[in-house]
């Protein structure tokens, strides 16, 4: 049962002035009109001005209605038509009214079975002129049941979105002032007394609607909170059972917030007084998710489509809510238009193609150093929000823990669309894992790896430091290698036997007891490339983890049945990685520390007049190729139109030659060309930037190296392009994204080592600092502290006689 009577309109009067001085009315969330008494226009203008009533129906006999007036009727929110005519039913469902939509009367009951399964008997359907706050409370209380022996009922309150905030108990008397009030108000068992929710606090809510459930034994309460804070739990969360995850209500509620306090120069106030820009957002959005591909590609886009248009309700004054019975009342339809899209939208069948089809030039946006607004949003990562990618990071991460190598294996043929039968591969590995490696790939790995393996030895620390501070204190600090570490190998968009070499050879330099590799296992034969393996036998992997994403993460830093826990787990990757690394480093039970986050490939390349602008075009295109979600970034010093012209053509012919021009396509889409006047500038840009790769193509290169201040890895010159550090050259590939490289370094040796202090004090040391421990630890309160040296010093004889 939805609620235990169904008011009757039936005059002009009903349905303007009554309910307008009786909104206790709307409670009931159910409406019937008559036909008979109210024109076609006062019915559709009373669906539109009281949404609250979400079952709103229309008692008709022949001849109230037109037939055409009877479908606007239907296709714009009504639900039900009540009739007592059987053949006027039947001509209704010749015109093509569904029969679900018509309601009989059997002399004196209606049986809808539409939207509410409810009987209406004539006793309840109810003129609204009679109703009263009281006979409407007494409804509801003689309808409920309860089997408690308190008596009270079993209350459900859910906000006007259906989240379900808490449950609460109400009484016959709490149901009666809740009504009468429009608040919510029930009763505590605790208290044992009737409870105005919010009465000391502020915080009150307004009742919106109430419904019984099918059996009648327990009710729910729609409500809106009020006050500053519109936490319904006593533990200050939004319900008792937490936070409500942002979702859709979510960014609307912040965008709302937003909206009345964003800074002048933030992207969103951007958004909100620039319609053309909106505009344009949300064309190119829309356009986005046609093309995207797969799972993750759509929900990404889908997700940019939703944030613009959401934008665009808030700052038009319309809500969730009104687009959700916009949605249902076009579900209601029983004629709909034909589903044909514009024909400005249809691709078109003709030979030659439209200017509209024709593929938009790959161009980065060109922006002034001086205009801060546009400055900001050109160097704003397309990234999604933490706590967005956390909330699908999060469940994954736990299942693995909890569940172990199932979980493992579900997620492998989830995600990477392999059936594993065991997720580890164990050293030494078989002969057919080292198929279709060639002896030119052999020699171009050992190259690789032996440079970087030099330039990680070089900065090896072996040795122990040691410093008297004071005479007979002597502090040192040793070296020791961190045991196990699990090292990430990504195989998502591309497989990167490169990524390997930079974290297996240092591991291996550094001496880990244990090195064991994670990388997502091919969809074609399951297993991982040969390249892969053969850096992991010469690096001396104990194990390759067939899997990728958050899980091999989660598996790595928790341990299944045949996956060891690590102590650190290293490696760049998407999102969903680096997302699962700093989780499980927030988890004190994981006990694995990470390197850093290593997220999607960026670059900022810094170029003068006399750059060679494919040399320029290159560098931007090789990381714009790593995926969708890289961004690279050109900061030019004082460019002339011609060069900037140049660069742009060159980036788009380059481009055109790539097999991942789409990827390339996207990731410009987000790349900008900001325009500095000095080198200074230039370099200040990039700082605040805090790139991962930074590539100076300027003159006399080397010298401007001391204003970098913050950057994962410095590439000096025209000729040492990214892809030499990405492979060969010996530094490390593994670098901080997002800005991070503002307080982390790359990996490197030390990455995979961690250094143990040791203090040997003498008594002559005892002597020279103990009375500057004993003055700080009384100043402290800790009185234990203190007596550690007191204990030792009195013995020594280095303190007076009765020296408290
Ligand atoms: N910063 C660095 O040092 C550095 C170095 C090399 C590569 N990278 C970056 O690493 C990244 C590699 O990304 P990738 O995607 O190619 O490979 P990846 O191995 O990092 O990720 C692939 C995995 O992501 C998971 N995944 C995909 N869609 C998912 C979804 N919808 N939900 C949950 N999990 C999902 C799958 O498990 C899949 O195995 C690129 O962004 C690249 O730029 C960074
Ligand atoms: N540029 C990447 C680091 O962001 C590393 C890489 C591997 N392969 C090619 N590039
Ligand atoms: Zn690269």
């Amino acid at each position: 049962m939805v609620f235990p009577i169904l008011p009757l309109y039936s005059s002009s009067r009903d349905v303007t002035e009554v309910i307008a001085s009786k909104p206790y009315l709307c409670l009931a969330g159910q409406a019937l009109l008559d036909g008979s008494k109210l024109t076609t226009e006062e019915i559709l203008n009373f669906q539109e001005s009281y949404p609250v009533i979400r079952f709103l129906a229309v008692r008709l006999s022949r001849g109230d209605v037109a037939d055409d007036d009877v479908i606007r009727l239907l296709n714009n929110g009504v639900s039900a038509l009540f009739l007592s005519d059987k053949e006027y039913a039947s001509s209704l469902v010749e015109l093509g009214v569904p029969e679900e939509r018509i309601v009989l009367s059997d002399g004196s009951n209606y049986d809808c079975k539409f939207h509410l399964v409810q009987k209406f008997s004539s006793e309840q359907i109810i003129g609204v002129d009679t109703i009263t706050s009281e006979s409407l409370a007494n409804a509801v209380v003689s309808s409920l049941r309860t089997d408690r022996a308190d008596k009270l009922y079993t209350t459900l309150v859910v906000d006007s979105n259906e989240r379900c905030l808490g449950l609460v108990y109400s009484s016959a008397e709490s149901i009666k002032l809740a009504i009468e009030k429009e608040a919510g108000v029930y009763y505590s068992r605790s208290r044992d007394e009737i409870w105005v929710k919010g009465a000391t606090s502020g915080n009150t809510q307004t009742l919106v609607g109430i419904q019984l459930d099918c059996d009648s034994d327990a009710l729910k309460f729609i409500v809106v909170q009020n006050g500053e804070h519109s936490d319904f739990c006593h533990l200050n969360t939004e319900s008792c059972f937490g936070e409500f995850l942002h979702g859709l209500v979510g960014l609307e509620q912040l965008l709302q917030q937003r909206l009345v306090d964003a800074p002048e120069k933030s992207y969103t106030r951007r958004l909100f007084n620039d319609p053309e820009l909106l505009t344009a957002k949300i064309k190119e959005e829309a356009e986005e998710l046609t093309e995207a591909q797969n799972k993750s590609e759509i929900s990404w886009e889908a997700a940019d489509l939703f944030y613009f248009a959401m934008v665009k309700l808030v700052s038009s004054g319309v809500s969730l809510k009104d687009v959700e019975r916009n949605l249902n009342m076009k579900h209601l339809k029983v004629t709909r238009r034909k589903g044909d899209a514009k024909p400005k939208f249809m691709k078109q069948e003709t030979a030659s193609k439209k200017p509209e089809e024709i593929p938009e030039a790959i161009r980065l946006s060109v922006v002034e150093a001086n205009d801060s607004v546009a400055v900001e949003s050109a160097l704003s990562r397309p990234i999604q929000k933490t706590s967005e990618i956390m909330h699908l990071v999060n469940p994954i991460v736990e299942r693995v823990r909890n569940e172990g190598d199932k979980a493992l294996i579900e997620f492998t043929s989830k995600f990477d669309g392999v059936d594993l039968e065991a997720p580890v591969l164990e050293a030494p590995f078989p002969p057919e894992y080292f198929e279709g490696l060639t002896e030119e790939m052999k020699e171009a790995l050992d190259l690789s790896m032996e440079n970087v393996r030099k330039f990680h030895a070089a900065q090896l620390q072996k040795e122990v430091l040691e410093v008297e501070t004071q005479p007979g204190v002597i502090c040192s600090r040793f070296p020791r290698p961190i045991e196990k570490v699990g090292l990430y190998i990504p195989g998502g968009t591309a497989v990167l036997p490169s990524t390997a070499l930079m974290l297996g050879v240092p591991a291996s330099v550094a001496e880990c007891r244990e090195i064991v590799f994670a990388s997502p296992p091919r969809k074609s034969d399951g297993k991982v490339s040969p390249e892969v393996v053969y850096v992991a036998e010469k690096v001396g992997a104990s194990k390759i983890v067939l899997a990728g994403g958050a899980q091999a993460v989660a598996a790595m830093a928790y341990g299944t049945e045949s996956v060891p826990k690590v102590d650190k787990i290293l490696g760049p990757g998407n999102q969903f990685v680096t997302a699962a690394k700093m989780y499980v480093q927030n988890d004190t039970q994981a006990l694995c520390s990470i390197d850093m986050p290593a997220g999607p490939s960026e670059v900022l390349v810094i170029a003068d007049e006399k750059a060679d602008a494919d040399f320029v075009a290159s560098d931007l295109l090789s990381q714009a190729e790593h995926g969708i979600d890289s961004q690279v970034i050109l900061v030019g010093v004082s460019l002339s139109e011609k060069k900037i012209q140049e660069i742009q053509e060159a980036v788009e012919k380059q481009a055109l030659q790539l097999p991942r021009l789409e990827i390339v396509r996207k990731c410009i889409a987000h790349s900008s060309i900001i325009l500095c006047n000095s080198y200074e500038d230039a370099f200040d840009m990039s700082n605040k930037y805090a790139p991962e790769h930074l590539i100076l193509q300027i003159e006399n290169a080397s010298d401007y190296v001391k204003l970098v201040d913050n950057a994962g890895s410095v590439f000096v010159g025209a000729f040492t392009p990214e892809s030499c550090g990405d492979y060969s050259s010996g530094t490390n590939h593994t670098l901080p994204t997002y800005g991070y490289a503002r307080q982390y370094s790359g990996v490197n040796t030390s990455t995979f080592q961690k250094f143990i202090t040791a203090q040997n004090v003498t008594p002559q040391g005892l002597e020279n600092i103990g009375r500057a421990v004993m003055s700080v630890a009384k100043v402290e309160g800790l009185d234990a502290h203190r007596n550690a040296v007191k204990i030792r010093m009195q013995k020594l004889g280095l303190l007076p006689e009765g020296f408290v």
